[in-house]
């Protein structure tokens, strides 16, 4: 039977990362392109990884505030599906970016209060996808990626305009309640399968598809 959830598993930073997630089940994988990160990875090194994702799988791009010229090289460079901005990019830049690259946008939002919802619907007019983060804390080097839940009784019962996920937080151990809580179908991990930081742990990647899908985790000896 084909699950209804969908996940993605993002910042994967080793080849071994890619068979991982895919026997595992997720569905979409992100690589991060952004050199504060652990995650962080070069265009020919992100290359590499995304020629041996096999078709159906969606690879997302994952930039911050990037400009043409840097998107103009990753595009270039690197086999895509869909971008995901990261940064304080205006809904006026989804419009410019969709259009010059011709790929799925999907824009993060940082929640972290009712203050930060009128924003869904804003760039819920303009993104192909929406993706649901913690707010970083103020002090954050980095706008994502951090571990951090937000209450997710803020989102619960909401209307979504576009398909969206939601992310932030998310473990094995949490994701089947977050799932309940929010009604998402399709959720993002990235600090939740990773044994150290920006290491990306196959038990756990299989731990949390398996709890996001609903099925019984593998046992990898
Ligand atoms: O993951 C990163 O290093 C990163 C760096 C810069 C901007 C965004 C980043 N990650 C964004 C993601 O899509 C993460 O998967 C999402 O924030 C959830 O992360 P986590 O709370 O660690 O599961």
């Amino acid at each position: 039977m084909t699950s209804l959830i969908n996940v993605k598993i993002c910042g994967l930073t080793d080849p071994a990362d890619v068979p991982a997630a895919l026997f595992a089940g997720a569905r979409y994988l992100g690589f991060v392109f952004f050199e504060k990160s652990p995650r962080h990875l070069t265009f020919g090194d992100a290359a590499f990884m995304a020629a041996t994702v096999p078709m159906g799988v969606c690879k997302v791009a994952l930039t911050v505030n990037a400009d043409n010229a840097m998107l103009d090289a990753l595009t270039e460079q690197v086999p895509l599906d869909m971008l995901q901005l990261h940064g304080s990019e205006s809904p006026e830049r989804v419009v410019e970016v969709k259009a010059r690259y011709g790929l799925p946008v999907m824009k993060a939002i940082g929640v972290a209060g009712p203050e930060d919802l009128a924003q869904l619907d804003e760039y819920g007019r303009v993104a192909d996808q929406l993706l649901i983060d913690a707010k970083p804390p103020r002090d954050a080097v980095l706008p994502g990626g951090n571990g951090l839940a937000f209450d997710w009784r803020l989102i619960a019962g909401r209307r979504w305009p576009i398909p969206w996920m939601l992310a932030g937080g998310l473990t094995p151990e949490n994701v089947a309640e977050a799932i309940a809580l929010t009604g998402a179908r399709q959720v993002d991990v990235s600090s939740g399968v990773e044994s150290s930081r920006g290491v990306k742990d196959a038990q756990l990647i299989a731990n949390f598809c398996a709890a996001a899908l609903g099925e019984p985790a593998p046992f990898f000896d």
